[in-house]
């Protein structure tokens, strides 16, 4: 009896270990997206003020992590000492990996109305050659996470694209009349013909909506994991840029309500006059109609009422030069902006650095 009663504090000791440990991690995402967020509020090159930030940040979790949970008292036996020395690191650990991983979540936004010209955007801020002489910008990569091709990727058959795919629920949804006749390039199955199921969605706002609560769940997940992938850097091998500034190109952005407003600390809208929007679409699709042109535009929200909530605006209402002039303004802007936070000091680094020098202490003081 004794002994299944001490099994069971041990388990009930292993599982609070493992609730700290992972409350620490979770607050470590939150704390690090937080503060990173607000480095690069601050006005760029802050580094002073960036550096008294993380230092408070990363002292006061420091002593509030080292301060709770089991703790080592005089006169305890040398296991328990270490026990609590151990899980005292462990939670440390945790909590730095997760502010690794808030720091990293912090996209930039690129969005806008369809046609507006965000994909000419996007290749613009990639081109390096569109770079202006600056010392920084030249030095800053930008990366390009593109939802509309995500979207299209997850139409394939899972054949193709495994786990990823949300092919067999639009058929189940939408029936056979959204296959196309001929069979797919790389497979023997029919694929989902975009136009098809296009007009079929674009034209009416029930159909829409199921369509976006299949696919927008998938879309969603796959770019949180890429925003990690290249925001931790783990994507490919080290360029020589020091700075990097991944962007989303998300036509649905606002249209995606709080949760996504909350994770796009800078959103670029790219906006021209409703008549160009028009004018454009039809003549970069002349296989639409007037009619499915007019319905794709009013099935999102009005250009203006994005520009409103924007914290960059680019009008693209004249030349692609004047775009590509704009384009360049907005990259040293940004280029700036990551700079005053990524050039502090890192949080995390901190972190490690008060967590060795408190736990030195009390192993020396006790
Ligand atoms: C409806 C589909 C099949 C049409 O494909 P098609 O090749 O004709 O258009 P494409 O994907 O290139 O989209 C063009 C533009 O339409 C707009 N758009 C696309 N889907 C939607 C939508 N559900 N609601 C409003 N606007 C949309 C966007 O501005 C987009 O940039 C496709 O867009 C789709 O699967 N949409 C659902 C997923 C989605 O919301 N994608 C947008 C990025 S999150
Ligand atoms: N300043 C400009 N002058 C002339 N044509 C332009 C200009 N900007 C964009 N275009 C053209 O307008 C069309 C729409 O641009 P683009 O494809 O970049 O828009 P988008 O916002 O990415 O569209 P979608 O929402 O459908 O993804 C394209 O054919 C593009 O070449």
């Amino acid at each position: 009896m004794a002994g299944s009663g001490s099994t069971r504090g041990l388990y009930w000791l292993l599982t609070m270990e493992l609730v700290l440990v992972l409350s620490c991690l979770i607050v470590g995402v939150i704390v690090g997206a937080v503060i990173e967020r607000l480095c690069r509020q601050m006005h760029p090159y802050a580094r002073v003020r960036n550096i008294i930030v993380k230092l408070a940040v990363a002292y006061a979790s420091v002593t509030f992590i080292i301060g709770t949970g089991p703790s080592s008292h005089e006169g305890e036996t040398d296991e328990v000492e270490i026990w609590a020395i151990l899980s005292k690191v462990m939670r440390v650990l945790t909590f730095a990996a997760g502010t690794i991983v808030g720091a990293a979540l912090q996209p930039v936004g690129l969005t806008g109305g369809i046609a507006t010209g965000k994909s000419t955007v996007s290749k613009l801020l990639q081109d390096p050659h569109s770079n202006a002489a600056d010392d920084i910008q030249t030095k800053t990569e930008f990366i390009i996470i593109d939802l509309d091709k995500i979207a299209h990727d997850i139409l394939l058959p899972k054949e193709l694209v495994q786990n990823d795919s949300v092919y067999d629920r639009l058929v189940a949804e939408f029936g056979d009349d959204i296959l196309s006749k001929n069979e797919g390039e790389n497979c023997s199955i029919p694929t989902i013909d975009r136009r098809k199921l296009g007009d079929l969605v674009f034209a009416d706002r029930q159909k829409r909506r199921r369509l976006n609560s299949i696919t927008h769940p998938k879309i969603i997940s796959i770019m949180l994991k890429r925003i990690l992938i290249e925001g931790l850097r783990l994507s490919r091998p080290k360029s020589d840029a020091k700075l990097r500034v991944v962007c989303v190109d998300i036509p649905l952005l606002y249209e995606g309500g709080l949760k996504m407003r909350l994770l796009f600390g800078n959103v670029i809208v790219v906006a021209c006059n409703p008549k160009l929007q028009l004018e454009r679409l039809r003549l970069r699709n002349p296989d639409l109609t007037l009619e499915q042109c007019q319905q794709r535009i009013a099935s999102q929200i009005p250009i203006e009422d994005k520009v409103r909530k924007a914290h960059v605006i680019l009008r693209n209402d004249g030349s692609l030069k004047s775009l590509h002039h704009q384009v360049r303004q907005v990259k040293i802007q940004l280029s700036d902006i990551v700079a005053g936070s990524q050039r502090g000091v890192e949080l995390y680094w901190l972190i490690f650095g008060f967590a060795g020098l408190r736990i030195m202490h009390s192993i020396t003081t006790s």
